[in-house]
C-alpha cells in the first residue's frame, strides 16, 4: 500500500496515477485507489477492509456531520451533460444538487444496503476498472487549482460517460464528517469553539478525561451541597487562559461596568466576559450537554437549559486584584472552574464557603465545583499572594 499527501484532488490523483516512471512500482496498476479528504474520519477499524471486500467500480462510506443531515453523497443531481466526457469540467460546474425522496431514510440508517448515486465525496475506493477514467478526471483537472468538490464532480461526468456506477453504503457504521463551517480563524483556538459541530473531536480533546464519572463524586465532607465536577480537560484550560490573554481586555475591577445592562456590578472582579471572546453559544451548548446531567444528578429536578446571567473569567494578582470580599452570586447554581494549578501557578487563593466554614483550594486545571447562589452559600475568593490565579465562573439559572 501507499500513501500519499495532496493538497488538492488533480495533485493527489495525477501523483498517484502518472509518477515518476523511474520508479517500478508505480508503473503497476494499483488494484484499488483510496481517495480521503481531510474532513472525512474513518472512525470503524475495520471501514476499509469493509469497503475493499465488496468489488464495485465506485463505492464510498456513508459519512454524516455530526447532529446534521449533511451527508458525503447527493441522492440526486442536476446538470449532467450525458455523455460528454469532453464537458466534464463543464458539467461539474452545472451541477446542482436534488434531495431524493430517500434521502433521509439512508442518511439516517433505516434503510441500510449499497445506493446507485449521482455524486460522492468524502472518502472513496474505485477499483482498477475505473483506473482509466480516473487518470482521464485528472487530466481534465489544471495543474492544482482543482479542489475537491469540482475534482470529484468531474470525475463524477467521467465516470458517467464510461458507464460505471458510483454508490454509496451505509451497511456499516464507517465514520463521520468534521464540520468546519464555523472554523473562525481569528480565534486563538478556534477548535475550543466547535463542541456543537464535532462534538467526538470536541470531546476527546476539551472535555474531562474523567467526565463520565461525575455520578461517583458524593457530597464533599464538610462543605454541604457543593460538588466537585470533572468538567474540563487541562487542555481546554491552558487554551482558554491564553484565549483571554489573546484579548487582553481585562475589566478594571470597578463597580462601573458598561458591559452590563445596568451598568453596575456590585461585586466585581478582573476578568473577561464570554461575549468578548465570542465564547457564549458554545458556553450554553456545554451546559446542556454535559454540565445538564451533572446538575440534575446532584441537584434533584433541576435542568439545565444554557440560561446564565454572566460567565466569565477572573484573574487574580496580588498587585491587581488579589481577592474577592464575601458575597451571594446573582445565580441559582455557580459552576466555579479552576484553570490553572494552586501550590505551582500561584500560591493563596480559593474560595471560602463562610456558612460552611468550607474551603476548595488547589483544584488541578479543568476541575469545578457546583454550589448553591443567592441565599445559602455566601462565600468569598481568598487572597492570592504570589503569581496569578485563573478561574472560570459561570452563573445559572433554570429559567
Ligand atoms: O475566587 C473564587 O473562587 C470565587 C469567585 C467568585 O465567587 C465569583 O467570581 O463570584
Ligand atoms: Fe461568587
Amino acid at each position: 500500500m501507499r500513501l500519499l499527501e495532496a493538497a488538492s484532488f488533480g495533485e493527489g490523483v495525477r501523483t498517484a496515477l502518472q509518477p515518476n516512471p523511474n520508479d517500478a512500482a508505480w508503473t503497476t496498476i494499483l488494484p484499488r485507489t483510496v481517495l480521503i479528504h481531510s474532513h472525512a474520519r474513518l472512525t470503524n477499524s475495520s471501514a476499509l477492509s469493509h469497503l475493499m471486500a465488496t468489488d464495485y467500480d465506485v463505492i464510498a462510506p456513508l459519512l454524516v456531520r455530526q447532529n446534521k443531515y449533511w451527508s458525503n453523497f447527493w441522492g440526486s443531481a442536476s446538470g449532467f451533460a450525458p455523455a460528454v466526457a469532453a464537458q466534464a469540467l463543464a458539467d461539474a460546474d452545472r451541477l446542482g444538487y436534488m434531495r431524493s425522496p430517500d434521502y433521509y431514510e439512508i442518511v439516517e440508517r433505516h434503510q441500510t444496503g449499497v445506493w446507485t448515486v449521482p455524486v460522492v465525496f468524502g472518502a472513496v475506493v474505485l477499483s482498477e476498472r475505473v483506473h482509466d477514467t480516473l487518470k482521464e478526471a485528472a487530466q481534465d483537472l489544471a495543474e492544482g487549482e482543482a479542489g475537491w468538490f469540482y475534482g470529484m464532480a468531474a470525475l463524477a461526468a467521467h465516470l458517467r460517460h464510461a458507464g460505471s456506477l458510483v454508490r454509496v453504503t451505509n451497511e456499516h457504521r464507517f465514520g463521520h464528517m468534521i464540520n468546519t463551517d464555523a472554523y473562525d480563524a481569528s480565534h486563538l483556538h478556534p477548535d475550543m469553539y466547535l463542541a456543537q459541530d464535532n462534538p467526538a473531536e470536541w470531546e476527546a480533546v476539551y472535555l474531562h478525561e474523567e467526565y463520565n464519572q461525575f455520578r461517583e463524586l458524593g457530597d464533599m465532607e464538610d462543605c454541604t451541597d457543593v460538588y466537585r465536577v470533572p468538567a474540563l480537560s487541562a487542555r481546554f484550560a491552558r487554551e482558554m487562559i491564553e484565549e483571554c490573554e489573546n484579548l487582553g481586555e481585562w475589566s478594571n475591577g470597578q463597580h462601573t461596568d458598561n458591559r452590563l445592562k445596568g451598568g453596575y456590578e456590585p461585586v466585581p472582579t478582573q476578568d473577561i466576559h464570554f461575549e468578548q471572546i465570542g465564547f457564549k453559544d458554545t458556553w450554553q451548548h456545554f451546559l446542556r450537554t454535559y454540565l445538564g446531567p451533572v446538575a440534575n444528578h446532584h441537584y434533584m429536578g433541576y435542568h439545565i437549559q444554557g440560561r446564565t446571567t454572566l460567565d466569565f473569567v477572573v484573574r487574580y494578582r496580588p498587585d491587581k486584584q488579589s481577592f474577592l470580599r464575601p458575597h451571594h452570586d446573582a445565580s441559582t447554581v455557580t459552576l466555579n472552574v479552576a484553570l490553572n494549578q494552586g501550590g505551582v501557578d500561584y500560591q493563596g487563593g480559593g474560595t471560602h464557603f463562610l456558612r460552611q466554614n468550607c474551603t476548595i483550594k488547589d483544584a488541578p486545571p479543568g476541575w469545578g465545583t457546583l454550589s448553591p447562589g443567592r441565599l445559602t452559600h455566601y462565600h468569598e475568593g481568598l487572597k492570592t499572594t504570589a503569581g496569578t490565579r485563573y478561574i472560570l465562573v459561570s452563573f445559572i439559572d433554570q429559567v
